[in-house]
């Protein structure tokens, strides 16, 4: 996908299917998100399949602002971007470990997974960041906002210590306006895998059998052993959500979360009110952005902006999936 240079976007929904992917059309200096695959037939080559709750409502366009000077403050717009991703592939996915809250890196191929979910959002306004204390969601948050079209400078908001705040201040409006607040937080990370963190995936199900693994990895309530079960790791990540992101969106903001496989999913499973059993069956895959509009206290999903063309590769999926990978 080319860089991204177009001054201004416009956010726009098929009514057909609002789980579709966008694409970018680039016509007279705008970019109009259209559907690049969608729900119906045809897209589950794609991996994208719709959720049963799926909206189909057209929404007003939203439109970045034009100059980087009114950017800088929160849109009064009644309408605010929420975009979520999941970090690029680590260096334990590569080697397909459990890893949990163990905190590994990027591969070279997760870098570029982050740059090229940058590539898909570089036109999608975002005024505050939130991650993971675990630096592949930092990493990719970093390198997609490298790509972003406005050029502001993603800052890591220090607040575990005084000192450690006092001493990151800065002392510039116009540089602040020029920066994009990045706040970690551990609520949003992995959840936690007990002790299956280092094991590998599939020696785990050789041995414990792939159904009792996959009820390990992806049942609602059933955490594996010593771990976090889904519904333990959305207690924390979408009181999180609840508590600190969705007043940002309420009062304009445009946010992404930068995340995990699980803390996603729950947060997911919240915005689109999928039952304990609907979970089971929803896959992220990696560094692959999605979008929800926030628009009077609904969430409008907006599928993955500029969808993948490789098969197997999803933004959200509900087909189940038994393979251990
Ligand atoms: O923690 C891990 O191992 C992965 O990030 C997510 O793993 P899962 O797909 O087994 O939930």
């Amino acid at each position: 996908m080319a860089a991204c240079t177009s001054q201004q976007a416009l956010i726009s929904v098929k009514p057909r299917c609002a789980s579709a992917s966008f694409g970018p059309d680039r016509r007279a200096g705008s970019v109009r998100f259209v559907s690049a695959t969608s729900c119906c037939p045809g897209s589950r080559k794609l991996g994208l399949v719709c959720a049963s709750n799926s909206q189909s409502s057209v929404i007003e366009p939203a439109k970045l602002p034009s100059s980087p000077e009114s950017g800088s403050n929160p849109k009064k717009s009644s309408e605010a971007a929420l975009i979520l991703i999941r970090h690029g592939e680590s260096l334990w996915n590569e080697k397909n470990l459990f890893t949990g809250c163990v905190d590994v890196p990027l591969t070279p191929k997760g870098v570029n997974e982050a740059i090229e979910a940058g590539k898909r959002i570089c036109n999608i306004p975002v005024d505050v960041i939130y991650t993971s204390s675990l630096i592949r969601a930092q990493m990719t948050a970093m390198l997609a906002m490298m790509q972003h079209r406005r050029k502001k400078v993603p800052i890591i908001v220090h607040k575990e210590s005084e000192r450690a705040h006092q001493w990151s201040q800065v002392y510039s409006e116009e540089t602040k306006k020029q920066s994009i607040p990045v706040i970690t937080a551990w609520q949003l990370n992995e959840r936690m895998y007990g002790e299956l963190q280092g094991l590998n995936k599939q020696e785990t199900a050789d041995l414990f059998g792939k159904e009792q693994v996959h009820e390990w990895r992806r049942s609602y309530d059933i955490p594996p052993p010593n771990g976090e079960s889904l519904e333990m790791c959305a207690e924390r990540a979408v009181s999180y959500f609840k508590e600190q992101i969705i007043p940002q969106l309420v009062s304009g903001k445009h946010v992404m979360i930068a995340a995990h496989g699980n803390s996603l999913r729950s947060i997911i499973m919240h915005l689109d009110k999928l039952t304990s059993q609907e979970v089971i069956s929803l896959e992220l895959s990696t560094g692959i952005p999605m979008l929800y509009i926030f628009k009077e206290g609904k969430f409008i999903r907006r599928g993955s902006p500029a969808g993948p063309s490789e098969a197997g590769v999803y933004a959200y999926t509900k087909v189940r999936v038994f393979s251990i990978f």
